[in-house]
C-alpha cells in the first residue's frame, strides 16, 4: 500500500492549523517542500530521498533548501529534486545561488552534491517501486505542473496551483482508475477577482471544470486561505455538492 500523509495544505500560514503544501508519500518522497516539511524531525527529514516539485512559489519550495542544510551530511546519497527545466531555472537562479542560498548542487563538493536535479516535463513519468510520477498540465503565474502518483492499485492527483485550465481536466478525465483528486480552490466567491488575478481557483471557477456526472473519486480541496476556510466551504457545498468535497487537512492520511 501506498501512505499519503498530508504534512500541509493551506494556502498560506497563521497558526497551527496552517502550514504550506507538502504531501508526503510513504516515508521517503515529497510532493512540494512547503512549511509542513518543519514539523518532521530530523530522522524523517534523512529519510526522504526524492522531491517533486509543482511550481518554484515560496510557499513550496520554503522548506527546500532548509531541508537539505539540516540532513544532507548525514545522507549518503543526494536529494532528487525532481521538476521540469523551467523551475529548475528559476530554483537555480533565485534560491540555490550562492547568496539567498548555497547552490548544494556543488555542496560541499562538486563530485559529491547534498542535492541532485532530474528534469521532469510533462509527457515523462519517474517511476519509484511501484510509484509512477506523472506531471500534468496546470496554469498558475509560473512555470507549474501538477502530478499523477499512480500504483496497481489506483491514482491519485494533486492539481496543484492552477486557475482554469482545460487541458488538466483533459488529462485527469483518461485516468480510469483515480482515486482521489485533490484541487485547489485559494479563495471564495467573494474573492473571485483575486483568484482571477492570481491564477487560483474559487468555487464557482472550480465548479464549472468538475465532471458531469461526478467522478468516482474522492473530491479533496487544497490550498484555501487560511481566515476563509468556512467560507470557502459553504461556497463549495453550494456550487459542487453533487462531488462532495472535503477540505483536506494538516495529518490527514490516505491509502492507495
Ligand atoms: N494581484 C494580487 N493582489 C493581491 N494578492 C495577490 C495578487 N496576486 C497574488 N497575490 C497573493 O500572493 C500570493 C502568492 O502565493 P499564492 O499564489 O498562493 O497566492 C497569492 C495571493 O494570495
Amino acid at each position: 500500500m501506498m501512505k499519503l500523509t498530508v504534512l500541509g495544505c493551506s494556502g498560506g500560514i497563521g497558526g497551527d492549523a496552517h502550514r504550506t503544501t507538502a504531501l508526503l508519500v510513504d516515508d521517503d518522497v515529497l510532493i512540494d517542500a512547503g512549511t509542513g516539511v518543519a514539523d518532521l524531525d530530523i530522522d524523517a527529514l534523512a529519510r526522504i530521498d526524492h522531491v517533486f516539485i509543482t511550481h518554484a512559489h515560496i510557499d513550496h519550495i520554503a522548506c527546500l533548501p532548509l531541508m537539505v542544510d539540516a540532513v544532507g551530511a548525514r545522507r549518503a546519497m543526494p536529494l532528487v529534486v525532481h521538476c521540469t527545466r523551467a523551475t529548475e531555472a528559476i530554483l537555480r537562479t533565485h534560491l540555490f545561488n550562492d547568496v539567498l542560498w548555497p547552490d548544494f548542487t556543488r555542496v560541499p563538493a562538486q563530485a559529491k552534491p547534498f542535492l541532485r536535479f532530474e528534469p521532469l516535463e510533462e509527457g515523462e513519468s519517474c517511476a519509484l517501486g511501484e510509484r509512477i510520477f506523472t506531471p500534468l498540465p496546470a496554469k498558475h503565474g509560473v512555470p507549474a505542473v501538477g502530478f499523477r502518483v499512480a500504483t496497481p492499485r489506483g491514482s491519485l492527483v494533486f492539481g496543484s496551483d492552477t486557475t482554469v485550465c482545460p487541458p488538466f481536466w483533459d488529462a485527469v478525465a483518461r485516468i480510469p482508475d483515480l482515486r482521489y483528486l485533490i484541487v485547489e480552490t485559494a479563495f471564495p466567491d467573494s474573492q473571485r477577482k483575486l483568484a482571477i488575478q492570481s491564477e487560483h481557483l474559487c468555487p464557482s471557477l472550480l465548479a464549472s471544470q468538475l465532471p458531469s456526472p461526478p467522478g468516482a473519486f474522492r473530491l479533496l480541496i487544497s490550498h484555501v486561505k487560511p481566515g476563509y476556510v468556512d467560507e470557502t466551504l459553504q461556497d463549495l457545498q453550494r456550487v459542487a455538492e453533487s462531488h462532495a468535497p472535503a477540505i483536506l487537512a494538516k495529518g490527514d492520511i490516505y491509502w492507495i
